[in-house]
């Protein structure tokens, strides 16, 4: 078939024909998902903590309900993206961020990692320089839009303390005895958006990776595409349970439990018919320079600590020098106590 040479930009994937070669992906047999769920957890339930404990030792990611987060505020965030994503390529373009890791429109800051490009686009709110790109998008309704989104990181704060000190609790420790409990830092929202895709089946929304935070906590709305990895199971497919949030756990969580808890690998994938969009809040702990490292509670002469103290700005650049290896770089090599 001759091949029409379409003119692609992260902003107008959704009105391609054709699948790229520069966004064809390889899969093999083992990529296919397995009939299998990632548990759901009711907050109110009486065993919460044994349950968040259990979920969080043998996933690394769950659905929780009964979270207390307004539905009307979720479904702001998502209408606020659609309308950003709507936008034309160019007008999104003017959102741009300057540097993958900081507030604005772009691409993952994960890309250059992979060979492949994602059949996504996304907005990063970072820090307050977002407040000027939603000026830019939205010079009328910019302050509404920014109301939106601080009451979104508001609540989302206090759902992943809640959820730090419950997963806390299940491995024998208390928020007293991290040193930072009382100097949480205000998380990041990543807004992702996977539009349509002539051939989902050699694309790929989001590769395979972990989060750098102590938790994640993602609104994937009705449409799945969301899969994330276990050793032993293989790719499984967290379908959306209408009203339920997704907890990922990260990486600095995995640091502070000395390694009893892993972060979880994930992916999104993509679809023909219909576009989709995530919300997540990656939630990195304490504000500016405080060190994350094991706790001291859980490490002693029995248990060395394996891992060095990291701050979580030190993490990312690490993180974002060696990619999956960012564990290795802060391993104890000797551990002794
Ligand atoms: C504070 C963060 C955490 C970041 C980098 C930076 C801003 C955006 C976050 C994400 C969001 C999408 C997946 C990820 C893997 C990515 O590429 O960008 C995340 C990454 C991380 O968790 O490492
Ligand atoms: O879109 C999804 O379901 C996954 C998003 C994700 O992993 C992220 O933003 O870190
Ligand atoms: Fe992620």
């Amino acid at each position: 078939m001759p091949s029409i040479t379409e003119d692609v930009s992260i902003g107008n994937l959704g009105s391609l024909q054709t699948l790229p070669d520069s966004f064809t992906w390889k899969f093999t047999s083992s990529d296919s998902a397995v009939e299998e769920s990632v548990p759901v957890i009711d907050l109110f339930d009486p065993n919460v903590i044994t349950l968040l404990g259990d979920a969080c030792k043998t996933w690394g990611a769950f659905q929780i309900s009964n979270h207390g987060i307004p539905q009307k505020l979720i479904d702001d965030v998502e209408s606020l993206s659609k309308t950003l994503f709507d936008m034309s390529s160019e007008r999104k373009l003017e959102a741009a961020s300057s540097d993958k890791g900081v507030s604005g429109y772009g691409e993952p800051r994960m890309t250059p990692f992979f060979e492949k490009k994602m059949w996504c686009e996304g907005f990063t709110i970072a820090d307050a320089s977002y407040a000027d790109h939603f000026l830019t998008l939205w010079p009328h309704d910019y302050t509404k839009y920014c109301g939106i989104i601080e009451e979104y990181k508001g609540e989302m704060e206090k759902l992943a303390s809640r959820l730090l000190s419950w997963i806390l609790s299940s491995l024998g420790v208390t928020v007293e005895d991290i040193e930072w409990a009382q100097n949480m830092s205000r998380g990041v929202i990543r807004l992702n958006h996977y539009p349509v895709c002539p051939e989902p089946e050699r694309a790929m929304g989001l590769g395979a990776h972990t989060d750098s935070t102590i938790l994640t906590i993602l609104h994937q709305s009705n449409m799945g595409g969301l899969q994330v990895f276990r050793e032993e199971t293989g790719w499984v497919t967290v379908e959306p349970v209408p009203g339920a949030l997704v907890i990922n756990i990260g990486d600095l969580f995995h640091i502070l439990s000395n390694g009893k808890i892993m972060s979880v690998v994930h992916r999104a994938r993509v679809n023909q018919t219909r576009s989709r969009i995530s919300i997540a809040y990656l939630w990195g702990g304490p504000a500016g320079d405080v060190e994350i490292k094991p706790i001291s509670k859980i490490v002693g002469p029995v248990e060395p600590a394996i891992y060095r103290p990291v701050t979580w700005n030190e993490y990312l650049r690490i993180k974002y020098e060696v990619f999956e290896k960012s564990f290795d770089a802060i391993r104890v090599v000797n551990p002794t106590n």
